[in-house]
């Protein structure tokens, strides 16, 4: 971009960005040659740090909380996050509190938030300009390739940092992207405390495929000095945690459910919400001890800013709830074996209670292995709650109409060729009937289009029950449709 043109906007942020994303042939490259994740994709990240202008150790001023799992990192970061920002607007301590998640669920910023609120447009394409030109410049100083910038989620880590050692925030809260070890995340070097949340299968390419494997990635972010927490797991997953702690000398604690959430409003009220929530009130009593905060670190009876905190969290895309007319969607962003469980028994609980048909949207683009999960759906709705879909519909990830996406949604790591044949909506069409023949299948080329099919089954007179789920993307271009269009909502959050 010619710099002394115009200045660049939010949307020229977005572009560029969007460009730094891998790209299908080179990600199917890597799993032809079965690439794994190594020890230089950490080292690159220090060295862009220090092209930034900063040293590694600078990091150690944010009081990072740093979080990994299989699931429920983003919801044990957002607990966290309510917690310590029902403390800032009381005390005023922590003074700024910065909050780093993924995936975005309607737009990018929400991944970089302050106080809550992710960073306004304008300030997201200063910081990410700031970043961009500051690692072209070095690149020329150094006489490295100007145009070789860090992939899309390494580049949104880096500025992360840059926004959060820029804004002053006081406490940083760090979702870990994929593993811990080998993740972007991984050269905070004292973190306040880490927590692991619960361990299961997903993303074997690059972690491994047995348990032992995935949590020994996990336990890459436990350093010498900072304490370290993690909520109950299978033993093989406890074995490796607690070898890992030794080895590292870390103090790990396992924090059990903790009975005081009994009389707390915790949104699913689900136990695995309420591990996320009691693994986070131990990182909260943490990380505000450290910053001098006296609080009774007690499970018994949690301060008023606690409960206070984990009950008006608000984490979209995860059981949500959006009324539109006759129609009652369910969404939820689940998409590992585990997760769908739960997403289904939430779904399954609630709906069971109403007779109205039941249509299911579904989509898993990526690599994971899609008819597995959905057999897990089929499984946990059919099985554990002998309740039956009337509908099935499975739709691309592409936003809207026409092939067009939502700039916030692009997505360039998907084969465009299975996209336009609707290669994997078909297979799991087909899976699906020979599931239920009873089931009206059918494979639609976008989210709009799925979701228009729903307005049309019924000639929109009917009470439905519409559960969408198995990939975030999926799940954040419903949203951003549903609310797009005019129809009057209501939000009421999970139950
Ligand atoms: N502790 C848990 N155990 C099993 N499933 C969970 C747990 N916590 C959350 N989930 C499910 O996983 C979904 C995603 O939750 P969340 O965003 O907190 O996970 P995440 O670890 O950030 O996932 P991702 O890998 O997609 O970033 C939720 O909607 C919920 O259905
Ligand atoms: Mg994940
Ligand atoms: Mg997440």
């Amino acid at each position: 971009m010619d710099q002394t043109a115009r200045k660049p906007t939010y949307d020229d942020a977005l572009q560029l960005l969007n460009s730094t994303q891998t790209g299908f042939k080179v990600l199917e490259e890597r799993r032809r040659l079965c690439q794994k994740l190594d020890g230089s994709a950490v080292e690159q990240m220090r060295q862009w740090i220090h092209r930034l202008g900063y040293a590694t150790g600078d990091l150690n001023r944010l009081n990072i909380v740093h979080v990994a799992g299989t699931k429920g990192k983003g919801t044990t970061c957002a607990f966290v996050n309510s917690i310590l920002q029902k403390y800032h607007q009381s005390h005023g301590i922590p003074r700024k509190i910065g909050l780093y998640t993924s995936p975005h669920l309607v737009a990018v910023r929400e991944r970089i938030r302050i106080n809550s609120e992710p960073i306004s447009e304008e300030q997201f394409t200063t910081y990410f300009f700031e970043v961009w030109y500051a690692l072209e410049s070095s690149a020329i100083r150094e006489g490295l390739d100007p145009a070789l910038k860090p992939s899309y989620f390494r580049f949104l880590t880096l500025m992360s940092f840059h926004v959060f050692l820029r804004e002053n925030a006081e406490v940083a809260i760090y979702e870990v992207g994929v593993g811990g070890e080998l993740d972007s995340t991984n050269i905070i070097e004292q973190p306040a405390v880490a927590g692991i949340t619960s361990l299961g299968i997903d993303h074997v390419a690059t972690l491994g495929d047995t348990i032992d494997k995935i949590a020994w990635h996990k336990t890459g972010i436990f350093k010498n000095g900072c304490p370290a927490f993690t909520v109950q797991q299978v033993p093989e997953a406890m074995q490796v945690l607690e070898e890992r702690a030794i080895e590292k000398r870390v103090k790990l604690a396992t924090v059990e459910i903790s009975p005081s959430l009994q009389n707390i409003d915790i949104r699913p009220a689900e136990d695995f919400q309420r591990k996320n929530a009691s693994l986070a009130v131990k990182l909260s009593f943490t990380v505000l001890k450290k910053l001098g905060v006296a609080t009774e670190n007690s499970l018994k009876e949690l301060p008023e800013h606690f409960v206070h905190g984990l009950e008006s969290v608000v984490w979209r895309g995860r059981c949500e709830t959006l009324i539109s007319g006759q129609q009652y969607w369910y969404l939820d962003g689940a998409h590992t074996e585990e997760s769908l469980e739960v997403a289904c028994s939430w779904f399954g609980r609630i709906s069971k209670e109403k007779e109205f048909p039941r249509v299911l949207i579904f989509n898993q683009q990526s690599t994971r292995d899609a008819v597995s999960l959905l057999k897990a759906v089929h499984h946990a709705i059919y099985h554990h709650f002998k309740l039956s879909f009337q509908h099935a519909l499975f739709c691309t990830n592409i936003t809207h109409k026409g092939n067009s996406y939502k700039v916030d949604f692009v997505n360039r790591n998907t084969n465009p060729d299975a996209l336009q044949s609707l290669q994997l909506q078909k297979e799991l069409a087909a899976v699906w009937h020979d599931m239920d023949p009873n089931t009206e299948v059918a494979a639609l080329p976008s989210i709009e289009d799925a979701i228009d099919h729903v307005r049309n089954i019924y000639g929109g007179g009917r009470e439905t029950q519409i559960l969408v789920t198995g990939s975030f993307h999926l799940v954040g271009g419903a949203l951003s449709v549903l609310e797009g269009q005019k129809f009057a909502l209501a939000r009421s959050t999970a139950k």
